[in-house]
């Protein structure tokens, strides 16, 4: 009697979700949707190489609405900002990268009807405990390397922190892994954090703002085969 081997368990974790963050062209939007990104997000924040005006906004977020979800990222924006894009880009997310206590997340959520994405830097396990007091506030909180005293700009920078702060992780909230993802790291990242999502924007780029359409496909890859 022959015995059919049932096939090994390779991997019992669902693939993360994945977010490529920063897209500034039309080209970059198509390399994302056909990568299958989950979502993309596009970025309002003058200092950012990746910073759109509404009307850039609108235009890349109509190409890719319905294929894939619009992540709309500020940097503690005032209410006629937000205003703004959520109207011109039609939002599905707001993502909130700056120093956002809170409760100017839970009004900002309150005040859009959006789920709003809470982006924590992290340096110490008291950074990633920190996502705790945004528990009823964000729908999301999203995990990024903090950045240095006096850069430019709180993320979007490349840098990674270290995952095994997150190897133990089982805050209320859902969240996400950002900062100095690249296809080069990104298994080992999934690997080592078990993230249900996955943000990228400078580790797919060949120059700052600039999208680079193997990088993404590579990137996609590698994060739903980790
Ligand atoms: O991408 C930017 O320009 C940016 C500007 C201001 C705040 C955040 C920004 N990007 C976000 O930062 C993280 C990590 O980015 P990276 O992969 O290390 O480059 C990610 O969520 C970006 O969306």
């Amino acid at each position: 009697m022959t015995h059919t081997r049932p096939p090994p368990i390779r991997n019992l974790m669902p693939a993360p979700h994945i977010k490529i963050c920063g897209l500034t062209t039309p080209a970059a939007i198509d390399a994302a949707l056909a990568a299958r990104a989950d979502y993309i997000g596009l970025v309002s924040f003058p200092r950012s190489p990746r910073h759109l005006s509404a009307a850039d906004a609108a235009a890349l977020a109509a190409r890719a609405k319905g294929r894939a979800k619009i992540v709309g990222l500020f940097v503690d924006p005032a209410d006629s900002l937000l205003s703004e894009l959520v109207a011109a880009a039609k939002l599905d997310v707001i993502q909130l990268h700056g120093e956002e206590p809170p409760a100017r997340v839970a009004a900002v959520r309150a005040a859009f009807g959006l789920p709003v994405w809470k982006a924590l830097p992290v340096a110490t396990k008291q950074d990633v405990e920190r996502a705790q007091a945004f528990t009823g506030a964000a729908d999301l909180v999203l995990f990024d390397a903090k950045a240095p005293k006096g850069a430019a700009m709180p993320g979007g920078l490349g840098l990674v922190f270290d995952w095994t702060l997150l190897a133990a992780h089982k805050g209320p909230l859902p969240w996400g892994l950002a900062g100095g993802l690249s296809p080069a790291n990104v298994t080992e990242a999934v690997r080592a954090t078990k993230a249900p999502l996955v943000d990228v924007s400078s580790g797919v780029e060949s120059a700052p703002g600039m999208k680079d359409a193997a990088l993404i496909a590579e990137f996609c890859k590698a994060a739903r085969e980790a």
